[in-house]
């Protein structure tokens, strides 16, 4: 049913009142999309497309705002002008994402489309990044993230007593390594120092975030950093991914038939777990 509701939404959204579009010629051409929980700036000379999250406060990702991630993504992916490069950046000031909604829970597809995507994706993490808002960042393939001692970003999952699913522990373990990881979602953490661990690629001053994101994707600063090119590195990152085939079904499924909010039977498994583990 759900499934259903979903196709709805996106034959709704896909319509020419659900998008709205419009075009600035400045120097280079720059197109607008928008929706109502997205804004997506589209740099046709640098084929650089920026989607800034808007679902104020706290830019949670509700099914609506998942719904019309899943529309973007769709359509960047088809249009010529965007070379395929993106950075998730949020509308709001001091907050990334504040994770799932919580009152909704399915994030799935999220993680299918950010992952199967063959843009080169750039999280610009502008504020605190909790749980969802993480995952989120950690599906890009790069992370710039502002330096303030008051953002933090982490899975704090077991703080909230949900247990992270296999697929989200893998996601974090390719970034941080088994050992981290352990101590990560057992903790719950959420860190003040996301560079040391590794899980952010690059701290920059809040003011410079997107600058740099976007600077990041130009042809000069992969000459000047890099002997081969981001884009092409990118690219063999997602081959790699892709092969995961027999993960991507089963999410699928679980896209499906996940039940949307957790009971309170995962809490009591978690609390167990985290007490086994710890004692
Ligand atoms: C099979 C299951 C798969 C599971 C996969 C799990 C992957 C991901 C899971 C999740 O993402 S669960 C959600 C986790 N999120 C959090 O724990 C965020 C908690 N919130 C915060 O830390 C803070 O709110 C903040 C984001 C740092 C913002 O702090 P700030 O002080 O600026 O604002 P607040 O006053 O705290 O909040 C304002 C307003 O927003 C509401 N809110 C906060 N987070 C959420 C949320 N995730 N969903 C919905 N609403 C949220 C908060 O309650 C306040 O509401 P009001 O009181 O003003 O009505």
């Amino acid at each position: 049913e759900h499934h259903q509701w979903k196709k709805r939404r996106l034959s709704q959204a896909t319509s020419s009142q659900g998008i709205r579009e419009g075009a600035t010629q400045g120097c280079h051409l720059r197109r607008h999309f928008s929706n109502n929980k997205i804004l997506v700036e589209l740099d046709e000379a640098s084929g650089v497309a920026i989607m800034k999250l808007k679902n104020p406060p706290v830019n949670s990702l509700s099914l609506e705002l998942l719904t019309e991630f899943s529309i973007t993504i769709e359509k960047l992916e088809v249009d010529r002008s965007c070379r395929g490069v993106i950075f998730l950046t949020s509308a709001a000031p001091k907050i990334f994402s504040a994770g799932l909604d919580i009152t909704e829970m399915s994030v799935q597809e999220l993680w299918l489309l950010l992952n199967g995507s063959n843009m080169v994706t750039i999280a610009a993490i502008n504020g605190s990044s909790p749980a969802g808002g993480c995952l989120m960042a950690m599906c890009c393939d790069f992370r710039i993230m502002a330096d303030n001692p008051k953002y933090t970003i982490g899975l704090n999952e077991t703080q909230l007593g949900i247990v992270a699913p296999f697929w989200l522990k893998d996601t974090i373990t390719n970034i941080l390594g088994h050992r981290l990881t352990e101590q990560s979602l057992q903790l719950g953490q959420m860190y003040t120092s996301a560079l040391k661990i590794g899980l952010v690629d690059q701290l920059v001053p809040e003011d410079k975030v997107q600058s740099t994101a976007a600077y990041f994707l130009t042809d000069e600063k992969m000459h000047e950093d890099c002997n081969t090119s981001v884009v092409l590195r990118t690219l063999m990152f997602k081959a790699l991914r892709k092969n995961s085939r027999v993960l991507c079904a089963f999410l699928r499924e679980e896209c499906n038939s996940v039940p949307r909010i957790l009971s309170n039977l995962h809490k009591i498994i978690n609390i167990n777990i985290y007490y086994r583990i710890s004692l």
